[in-house]
């Protein structure tokens, strides 16, 4: 069994999937989902080095995908050793070392420096030309909930979802999407209460804060977010990733504006006038952009 919430009728297993220890990746059968999920519910979903390196491989994956339009990110579960839920409770602090998180049980990489690489999957999340789905079924917290916080969406188990933050308490910060980015969602205090008090939240309040779009009964969550995923889906693919790329701008800097006009160079390329520019230059001769208004 992947998970108590999983539908085996609804998915099927994607190819790197084999690869897979810590998470589980598959593709919904009738739409143009995916579904990644933290596959470690015995510790409520943390995430050592090597759960990120998945993570990082089946959104980058997904990414390549051009008929997925839609990711989710989940966790499985309940746990085996006492039926809690958890989306993702963070970093693994068993395996934290002076340098940040160590590789275990890989012999090839126990060498390694310790890594941090959470933030590179934060920034393919955000990048992603595709709507990211948090479906929360129980705890995120620490990391985890940097992770809902940083998603386009997030959906949660009106039973189990709980939302906390315990970077400081374990003496960890995420100063960048965790909480900067937070505070843009649910408002400086508010962003501020979760971090210098430490509260839980349940979903109900999560959604009264701003950072949870919907809350659902626990047994519908995954098909709640299918629903949700074939209607993303049956949407302008051009117009998503414009609209995506155009809320993160602001918030993104140069980077941002890079990203959005990349995705506005790759639809220039496709007019005639740029047709036109590359032809001549092949051709050997001066482009000829008569035809082609000054649109206003
Ligand atoms: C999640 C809890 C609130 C759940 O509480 P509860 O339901 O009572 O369950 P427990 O009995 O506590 O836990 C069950 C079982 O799981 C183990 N476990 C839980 N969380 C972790 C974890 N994070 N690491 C390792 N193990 C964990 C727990 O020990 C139990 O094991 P048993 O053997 O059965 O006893 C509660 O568990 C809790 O508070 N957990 C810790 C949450 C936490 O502090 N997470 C780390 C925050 S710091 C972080 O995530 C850094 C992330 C990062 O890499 C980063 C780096 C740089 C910039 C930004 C970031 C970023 O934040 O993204």
């Amino acid at each position: 069994m992947v998970s108590e919430l999983f539908d085996p009728e609804r998915w099927e297993p994607l190819e790197p999937n084999d690869d897979f220890r810590d998470i589980t990746y598959h593709r919904a059968v009738d739409s143009g989902t995916v579904r990644i999920a933290f596959d470690r519910p015995e510790v409520r979903n943390a995430f050592r080095p090597g759960t990120v390196d998945e993570l990082y491989d089946a959104l980058e994956h997904a990414k390549r995908q051009t008929d997925v339009g839609c990711v989710f990110l989940t966790g499985n579960g309940p746990s085996p050793k006492d039926g809690g839920w958890a989306f993702c409770s963070g970093g693994d602090q068993t395996i934290r070392g002076e340098d940040g998180y160590q590789y275990d049980g890989d012999e090839e990489r126990a060498s390694e420096q310790g890594r941090l690489h959470i933030l590179e999957v934060q920034r393919l999340i955000r990048h992603i030309p595709k709507v990211v789905v948090c479906v929360v079924p129980g705890w995120a917290v620490g990391g985890g909930h940097s992770l809902h916080v940083v998603c386009d969406l997030t959906l949660a188990s009106e039973e189990h979802a709980k939302f906390l933050q315990t970077d400081p308490d374990v003496a960890s910060y995420d100063a960048g999407f965790g909480s900067a980015y937070l505070a843009k969602q649910i408002g400086q205090k508010k962003a501020r209460e979760v971090f210098f008090l430490g509260k839980t939240y349940d979903a109900e309040e999560a959604a009264d804060m701003g950072m949870v779009n919907e809350v659902v009964p626990h047994e519908d969550l995954e098909e709640t977010a299918l629903e949700w995923g074939e209607r993303i889906n049956s949407k302008s693919p051009t117009a998503m990733r414009m609209l995506k790329y155009g809320f993160n701008m602001t918030d993104d800097g140069m980077i941002g504006q890079q990203v959005f006009a990349g995705e506005a160079t790759r639809l220039g390329y496709m007019t005639d006038e740029a047709k036109e520019g590359r032809d001549a230059f092949v051709e050997g001769r001066e482009p000829d952009f008569d035809d082609f208004p000054w649109h206003y």
